[in-house]
Parts: C-alpha cells; sequence; structure tokens
C-alpha cells in the first residue's frame, strides 16, 4: 500500500519548532514527495544558524513518518537561500588531458541548502516532460547563441541516462584533476562544459539512485572549476526524476525553461515537469517549441508535422512565457551530429535561437 502524501503532511504538521510555532504554521516544508516507500522533503529555513537548531524537529519528523505503515525511506533536506555570491575565482583553466582520480557518484556531503557556486550568476535548467523533444539540442544551441552574444556560459550535461552534449558541442576525453579535488572543464565554442558522460568509463552504464546522484550533482556544481559564468545552463534528463530534485535542493536554480513539441502527448508531459518545477519552487521562465513546422529545403514549402502552436496555447494556459518556436530542419541534426551546433551559422533557425537568447538576456536570468 502506497502512502497517502496529504496524510504523511498532516503526521508532521503538529511538531512544535524551537520558536514555538509548528511546522504547519512556520510554512518550511517543501518539495514533499512520496516515491514508493521513500519520502523526500526539504525544510527551507532562513540561514544556517536557524539550520543548527532545527536537529531535534528534523529527528522528531523522521520518527514520525518511520512509524508510518508502507514508509521505509525518509530523506530530509534543510536548504536556506544562498547569500550574495561570492566574489569569483578567476578564469576556467582548460583541460590538460590527465586522467582525474575523482570518485564520481559518492554519497553527498552535508549541506545546509542551496548552495552558490563560486562566479556564477545564474542557473537555468533545461528540461522536459519526455524525451526526444530535442532538450539537449536547444541547451547546446541556446549556449552557443548565448556566447555569440558575448556572455560568458556553462553547460552542465546533468542527462546521465543520455549524455549527449559531449557528442552535440564536439568535445571528448576525460576532464583532468591535476589536484584529485577540482575537475577542469572542457570548452568548445565559446562555452564551458562538463558532462557526468565525460567522467564514467567507456560502456559502463549508470544506475545511481538517490543520494549517489545527489553526490554526483553536487560534486558536478562545486568541484568543477566552472570559473566566471553570466549563466550555468543545466540540461536535465527527461520526465520528473531524483536530478531535478537533487539539483533544486542543491543549487540556487534561477529557473528552468521547458521544452516540448507541440503534439498533445508531448504537451501532457511537459505539464507534469511543469507542475514538478512548480512543486520544487522553481520558477518556470517559460515554453519552448522545438519542430514547430517543417520547411523543405527543396521547395520552401512549410509544412507543420506536429500540429503547431500547442505550445504557446499550452503557455497561455498556464500563464506562462512562450519563449519562442523552433523549426524541424535536417541542418539541426547534421550539425548536432558533427559537434558545430546549428547557431555557429546565420541561417533563419541560428537567427531563432538568438533571439530567444536576447529574451533570457533581457529577463535578466542569462
Ligand atoms: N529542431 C530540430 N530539427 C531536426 N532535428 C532535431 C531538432 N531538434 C532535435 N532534433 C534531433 O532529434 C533527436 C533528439 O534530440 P535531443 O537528443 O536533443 O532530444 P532530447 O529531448 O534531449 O532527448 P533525450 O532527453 O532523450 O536525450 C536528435 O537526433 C536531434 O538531432
Amino acid at each position: 500500500m502506497s502512502v497517502n502524501r496529504e496524510a504523511a503532511l498532516r503526521e508532521i504538521s503538529d511538531i512544535v519548532l524551537p520558536d514555538g510555532r509548528t511546522l504547519g504554521q512556520a510554512d518550511i516544508v517543501r518539495a514533499f514527495v512520496v516515491d514508493g516507500d521513500t519520502i523526500r522533503f526539504v525544510l527551507e529555513v532562513a540561514d544556517a544558524s536557524v539550520a543548527r537548531t532545527l536537529g531535534p524537529t528534523e529527528a522528531e519528523a523522521r520518527r514520525r513518518l518511520q512509524a508510518m505503515a508502507g514508509v521505509g525511506n525518509v530523506q530530509i533536506v534543510m536548504t536556506a537561500p544562498a547569500g550574495p555570491a561570492p566574489r569569483p575565482q578567476g578564469e576556467p583553466v582548460r583541460s590538460s588531458g590527465a586522467a582525474p582520480s575523482l570518485q564520481i557518484g559518492r554519497h553527498p556531503t552535508a549541506q545546509a541548502g542551496p548552495q552558490p557556486i563560486p562566479g556564477i550568476r545564474s542557473i537555468v535548467a533545461i528540461g522536459s516532460g519526455k524525451g526526444g523533444v530535442g532538450k539537449s539540442t536547444v541547451t547546446s544551441n541556446l549556449a552557443v547563441a548565448l556566447a555569440r552574444a558575448g556572455r560568458r556560459v556553462g553547460l552542465l550535461d546533468a542527462d546521465i541516462y543520455g549524455p549527449s552534449q559531449p557528442r552535440m558541442m564536439g568535445v571528448s576525453g576525460r576532464p583532468a584533476s591535476p589536484d584529485g579535488q577540482r575537475i577542469e572543464p572542457l570548452h568548445a565554442h565559446g562555452v564551458t562544459i562538463m558532462s557526468l558522460g565525460l567522467m564514467l568509463k567507456e560502456g559502463e552504464s549508470v544506475v545511481w539512485r538517490g543520494p549517489m546522484l545527489m553526490g554526483a550533482m553536487q560534486q558536478m556544481l562545486q568541484q568543477v572549476n566552472w570559473g566566471e559564468l553570466d549563466v550555468l545552463l543545466i540540461d536535465l534528463p527527461p520526465g520528473t526524476g531524483d536530478v531535478q530534485l537533487s539539483l533544486c535542493q542543491k543549487a540556487a536554480v534561477s529557473g528552468a525553461v521547458i521544452v516540448s513539441t507541440p503534439q498533445d502527448v508531448a504537451l501532457l508531459d511537459a505539464r507534469r515537469a511543469i507542475d514538478m518545477f512548480n512543486k520544487l519552487k522553481t520558477p518556470v521562465l517559460g515554453l519552448v517549441e522545438n519542430m514547430s513546422s517543417y520547411v523543405c529545403p527543396n521547395c520552401g514549402h512549410e509544412a507543420h508535422l506536429f500540429g503547431h502552436g500547442g505550445v504557446a496555447a499550452e503557455a497561455e494556459r498556464r500563464d506562462l512565457p512562450f519563449l519562442g518556436s523552433l523549426p524541424l530542419e535536417l541542418e539541426v541534426r547534421l550539425a548536432g551530429d558533427s559537434g558545430r551546433p546549428v547557431s555557429l551559422g546565420e541561417g533563419p533557425t541560428a537567427q531563432a535561437y538568438a533571439r530567444l537568447a536576447e529574451r533570457l538576456i533581457r529577463d535578466g536570468v542569462a
């Protein structure tokens, strides 16, 4: 029997905090998720000193939830809003090609809350409800378009189940870690790049769940020498799983961009992704429609293979910004496969990406 989320929330809402209020009154429980026999949530507090006083509250919540029928595991993370960004640590260093001695995918270390990453002004997650809608393609092209617009851009490929950024951005080789502590990112087309895929051994399949995944995300965010960036784009795995949760708990994410194709089924999944970010209290910056129309390279006829305008209509329904449509074009796939994103060129698709980049810059998130 699966655990009822509302019943579980009720179970802890009258726990009394050191300041005399109950958990329910203080309204500090965030991202409360029941996943099989596991319950995960975040306790959001004003700062690290308050977090330290909440040890008994956390222990009592854990005790009560574990006493409920059907609950096996309770994961509680305390977070405090990130303070002002610390001073930048200087320019990123190029990879020397030496093999890192780091072990990726360790258990997470204790952390008070979403940590600022030194030198990174803004973090934008790129998500989708389902796979194959072009999320990774949009992320790589947007990264290049932002770099062409003069922004200092990082790209973290967190799509652990199918990391494709190394191929799309044309980078390979294991990133170096000369001191075994810090990881040197790679660089291409003006973008600083790191992919979990680059840290895995050839042919290694990933079966991380929960804590190991959280540890790996923490390492990618905090142990990579990102240098000074205006924006770090994060290519998420499709769907609504542990990586999304870890990211929003570990890093101060400015917002999420959702990529969808216009078909109804894709839109259904996109809605789930929007709901998940809402639950995680991560602002949804807007929706992008990929594979919006097809322009025949021979006759110039424009066809709407998957329908058209569905994503814009959905954005309007949800009162979210519609950030733009991107055409289905053979060149986009060929460019992605060759490691030179199409937004490096001058054609209509490159212009569409330049507009998307301008929009994010204008909105102050890139
Ligand atoms: N606008 C487009 N025109 C033509 N091909 C495209 C376009 N967008 C994406 N593709 C192609 O579709 C395929 C899937 O794209 P991509 O890998 O970016 O999707 P994804 O949503 O990141 O999928 P997953 O999360 O499953 O990896 C790729 O071969 C890519 O080149």
